[in-house]
């Protein structure tokens, strides 16, 4: 039984369709990351799982039940279904544990454990005016944890955090699903984030669904540049660009992909690869990013040599 049953939802706004007949499925324990665009209707959709927005057309089914919206409930929301805003609010002049308690279903034995998980034991006697961003934030997730969520929708929670908050955090999220057997949808701009947590990832373009897979798969295979773009850097190959590369490569043409990522070029020996030219290079901390042209094309790879410069000829293999 799927834990999640997201049915042809659709939502129109009072200007337009901000969704448009999204369907999937979600499995218990299975963490969904949500790519998109601003305004590609990630915050929306969420919202409507929740059971915070009415949607216009289709249902969610959360355990094979239609979750009610706005419309049919006086407290919105769905009791084992957590919502985290990216604009989360904690009160003022209460201590952190105050919060905690006002919100808590679990016994103190589990609410430890929660708190041990969302790295905040050491704050339990601060005033909530007294943290930091990164502090709030995984208050705000336990505060929603001790309610006992079945189903955690996390959107944007490392936007504004410093990469040690946002790391803490990231271990924090790793755990859930392991520890407190919380399945997660997440949303992220940053595609590090989704791709090495999630075990699908669902593209939306538009309030369209436009791409649903593995990490690996979205990845190595985005079917067009839009979500080729959203998870980083890459090379739209022209045909004598391909058929180059495949000559001066083991690489058959027909495996060359549309899009090649920068890490899957190397440079090699003189006379070994496709000679290009480089036009840039960009330090980036542990390697180096070079855009290279040849054949007419630009090319973007990332190479761990430090000792190359503009207007150098090199070598290029796949
Ligand atoms: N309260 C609202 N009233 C009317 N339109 C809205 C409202 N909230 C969002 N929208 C519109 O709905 C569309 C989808 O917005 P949504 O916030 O779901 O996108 P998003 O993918 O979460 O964006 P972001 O990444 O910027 O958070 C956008 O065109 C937005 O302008």
């Amino acid at each position: 039984m799927s834990l999640l049953d997201v049915s042809h939802i659709s939502y129109r706004n009072e200007e337009s369709f901000v969704l448009k007949e999204i369907s999937f499925t979600q499995q218990p324990l299975q963490n969904i990351g949500l790519a998109g665009a601003t305004g590609s209707g990630k915050t929306t959709l969420l919202k409507i799982i929740a059971g915070l927005i009415e949607p216009t057309i289709g249902a969610v089914l959360f355990k094979e039940e239609r979750i009610k919206g706005p419309n049919e409930k006086l407290l919105p929301g769905h009791p084992s279904i957590a919502y985290l805003s990216q604009y989360f609010e904690l009160r003022n002049h209460y201590r952190v544990q105050e919060i905690l308690d006002m919100a808590k279903k679990v016994a103190d034995k589990e609410a430890g454990i929660i708190y041990e998980v969302c790295r905040i034991e050491h704050l339990l006697k601060r005033w909530t005016h007294q943290l930091s961003g990164g502090e709030k934030q995984r208050i705000a997730l336990a505060r929603l944890l001790v309610t006992l969520p079945e189903l955690l929708l996390l959107d944007e929670p490392y936007s504004n955090l410093d990469p040690l908050h946002k790391n803490i955090l990231k271990n924090v999220v790793l755990d859930l699903s392991e520890e407190l057997n919380i399945t997660c949808i997440l949303v992220s701009h940053d595609p590090l984030d989704t791709l090495s947590w999630a075990n699908e990832i669902i593209v939306l373009n538009e309030g369209k669904l436009v791409q649903q897979g593995s990490p690996k798969q979205v990845y190595n295979n985005p079917l067009d540049e839009y979500t080729a773009g959203l998870f980083g850097k890459y090379n739209l190959l022209t045909p004598a660009l391909a058929k180059a590369l495949s000559q001066h490569s083991d690489v058959a043409m027909q495996d060359i992909g549309r899009f090649l990522r920068p890490e899957e070029f190397s440079l090699t020996t003189e006379g070994e690869g496709l000679k290009a030219t480089v036009k840039n290079v960009k330090f980036m901390g542990g390697y180096c990013e070079l855009v290279l042209n040849t054949l007419n094309s630009d090319l973007i790879l990332h190479s761990h040599e430090t000792n190359i410069t503009k207007g150098d000829d090199v070598y290029v293999v796949l």
